[in-house]
């Protein structure tokens, strides 16, 4: 029987000559939150890159229950990839300046070729959900806050209901009470779909909060 959950399966990154990965297992369980802690340069964020499919590991394989991933992006099926989101620390290196937030949250779906009325539908709850209003959606990233800006992250991230979301330093550059609302709304999501989710950070007190069990690069 296969073993449902997204999984780093012995794998090995590097950059050039510099080894970042070696040969690590890493496992996150429908319903389940764990975090990702480790120095600086452990390679947390290489992690989350290739549990989301966008990085190619030099050994060993990422798994979606049960199923070892071929290919990274757009190699692999639509169906598969829009099973992981990832959500990054800095929502503006993560956006095109040129879009609204409305399209922001938009994009994902229109680039499966979802119908116009349904996309509309779907980023007017999403909207609802992480607390952005009409007004808001029609800016673009330059005229929000950084909170806002990652809300409409958070709510790009959710479009294809992810089995698996990663949060990369997500909380980390938002002020006490947007952090809360974001981790809220995470928390909601996964209560409502069982999605398994990964919080990286170096906040160990975040991370025992927030997660059922922590990981440790070295
Ligand atoms: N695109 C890249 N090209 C070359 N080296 C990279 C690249 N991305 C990351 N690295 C290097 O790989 C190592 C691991 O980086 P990574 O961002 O995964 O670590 P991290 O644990 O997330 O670090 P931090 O906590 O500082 O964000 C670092 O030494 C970094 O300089």
């Amino acid at each position: 029987m296969t073993r449902p959950g997204l999984a780093a399966c012995q794998v090995s990154a590097s950059y050039g000559t510099q080894r970042v990965l070696d040969a690590v297992d890493l496992h996150i369980a429908p319903g389940e939150t764990v975090g990702l802690h480790g120095p600086s340069g452990s390679g947390k964020s290489t992690m989350a890159r290739l549990l989301a499919l966008l990085h190619r590991p030099d050994g060993g394989h990422v798994s979606i229950d049960g199923t070892p991933v071929t290919g990274i992006r757009h190699q692999v099926p639509v169906a598969v990839r829009t099973r992981v989101a990832i959500l990054f620390q800095s929502p503006r290196a993560a956006t095109d300046p040129r879009l609204t937030l409305a399209d922001l949250i938009a994009e994902p779906m229109r680039a499966i070729g979802t119908p116009p009325e349904q996309v509309r539908a779907r980023t007017a709850e999403l909207a609802d959900t992480v607390g952005l209003t009409a007004d808001l959606l029609t800016r673009r990233p330059h005229a929000v806050s950084d909170g806002q800006l990652q809300r409409a992250c958070l709510a790009r991230s959710l479009v294809h209901r992810p089995g698996y979301l990663l949060c990369d330093e997500a909380t980390a550059m938002l002020d006490a009470s947007t952090q809360a609302h974001v981790a809220a709304v995470v928390g909601e999501f996964q209560r409502r779909h069982d999605a398994g989710v990964l919080v990286i950070s170096h906040d160990a007190a975040l991370l025992a909060r927030w997660a059922d069990r922590v990981v440790e690069l070295p």
